[in-house]
């Protein structure tokens, strides 16, 4: 399946953290499979907070956005059409929360793994887990809003 920015409108592709339109963005890219929303990034260099860690900002945009994918991947689901079908369902982020356990260590691939906590009629709060080389080095929550179609 196409990553969920992929299938957003072309006016919401323009997101510094996840619109593939954006030649100056990250480029986020959130999979779904039904139940958790996969994303992986690799930082470069500039990417740095202090020799060998991740700049705890990315990791926050990271979050940011494949939450955001997450929520809207999981609504579509919820309402039982595909995700870019009409009408498009958009979110903004209400909330974000980023409780930064270890250094993450610049260099490795970077995995988050973002799931529902629950559900509202308009809005989404996820959990998501950031990991390095296996560990856990970040954990968030995201609140997504749903804007009037
Ligand atoms: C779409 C593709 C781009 C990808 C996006 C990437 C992520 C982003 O960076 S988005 C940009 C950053 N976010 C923003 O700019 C959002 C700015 N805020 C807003 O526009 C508005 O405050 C908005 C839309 C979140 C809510 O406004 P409005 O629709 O008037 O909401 P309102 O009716 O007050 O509240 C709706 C529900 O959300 C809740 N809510 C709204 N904001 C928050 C918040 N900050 N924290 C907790 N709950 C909130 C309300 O409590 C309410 O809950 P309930 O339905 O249970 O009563």
């Amino acid at each position: 399946m196409s990553y969920i920015q992929s299938l957003y409108p072309p006016e919401h592709t323009h997101c510094y953290g996840c619109g593939p339109a954006n030649p100056a963005g990250l480029h986020v890219q959130t999979h779904w499979d039904g139940e958790t929303g996969t994303c992986r990034y690799t930082p470069s260099a500039a990417h740095m907070a202090y020799p060998g860690v991740v700049y705890g900002g990315l990791i926050a945009c990271l979050m940011d956005c494949h939450g955001i994918g997450t929520a809207i991947a999981a609504a579509y689901q919820a309402e039982g059409r595909p995700v870019g079908s009409d009408p498009a369902i958009n979110m903004v982020t209400g909330n974000l929360s980023v409780t930064y356990k270890l250094p993450t260590p610049l260099g490795p691939e970077l995995l988050l793994e973002a799931r529902v906590k629950r559900e509202f009629p308009r809005k989404m709060l996820i959990s998501c887990e950031l990991s390095a080389e296996g560990k856990v080095t970040a954990v968030g929550e995201i609140l997504g809003v749903r804007l009037p179609s």
